[in-house]
């Protein structure tokens, strides 16, 4: 019995994603006594024939309004929002990805975009500034910190890498979606004005949300050589699949 784990490959950094998983699921066999049976298979997916193979499936950090554009001139956008929103099969959204997967996104190009829905969530596109602003930070996941995190990678902090990265600007349906992490510390206390109650206030832009079994990052974790994330995916699926 085998999972087939598909990777988004119209645009974007699929080809990461998939280095991280092959990655992540060697560490899996080789540490977890349950998951050792179970063989994963990573596929790139450009196909609703394709897409119909899969058990699970990343959307990777790219261009939204490309994605979905290719997405949209066969039946794919249609065939994902099936797999998503009807079938529920766990996916996983990346920077670009999560915007997709949100039900609701700010900042798009003119005339809107299409997204694919899953988190009922609101986005805000290049919240974290343009290209030249890219950033690194590293990060707190508290939901890495249990027995997931991995010998190779003792480092509590992950690195996380923010490239014209959307907010989760506002959780629409707070019961079901789950605030995993956020990246406090955007508030420039050098600057004149900054009071001291916003300080306070500070708690953090969302950086990353999980509903069922839909899960965003707004930063690319595929873009780093730390596979801890990915392999918390993989035990996620297994688990939602009964099988670890
Ligand atoms: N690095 C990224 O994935 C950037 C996402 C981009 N801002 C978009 O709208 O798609």
């Amino acid at each position: 019995m085998s999972l087939t784990v598909g990777v988004l490959a119209l645009q974007g950094g699929f080809h990461e994603h998939l280095t991280l998983l092959h990655q992540a699921s060697q560490h899996i066999q080789s540490t977890d006594s349950q998951a050792q049976a179970k063989q994963f298979v990573f596929s790139e997916v450009r196909t609703s024939e394709q897409l119909a193979q899969c058990d699970a499936l990343i959307i990777p950090g790219g261009e939204s309004t490309t994605i979905s554009l290719v997405a949209g001139q066969t039946d794919l956008l249609e065939k994902l929002r099936e797999f998503v929103k009807v079938n529920r099969k766990p996916t996983w959204g990346t920077c670009a990805g999560l915007i997709l997967l949100s039900q609701q996104a700010n900042a798009t190009k003119q005339g809107g975009q299409e997204l694919i829905g899953g988190l009922s969530v609101r986005v805000h596109r290049n919240h974290f500034g343009r290209q030249i602003e890219s950033f690194e930070a590293d990060l707190s996941l508290p939901f890495l910190s249990s027995a997931s995190s991995t010998e190779d990678s003792p480092s509590p902090t992950f690195p996380g890498v923010f490239i014209r990265a959307p907010v989760v600007e506002e959780v629409l349906a707070t019961d079901d979606v789950q605030v995993l992490a956020k990246l406090p510390g955007r508030v420039d206390r050098m600057k004149p004005g900054v009071s001291q109650a916003s300080i306070m206030d500070d708690s953090g832009d969302i950086i990353a949300v999980r509903q069922g079994n839909v899960f965003g990052t707004s930063f690319h974790p595929e873009l780093t050589s730390d596979a801890r994330i990915h392999a918390w995916w993989l035990r996620e699926i297994l688990r939602s699949k009964g099988q670890a």
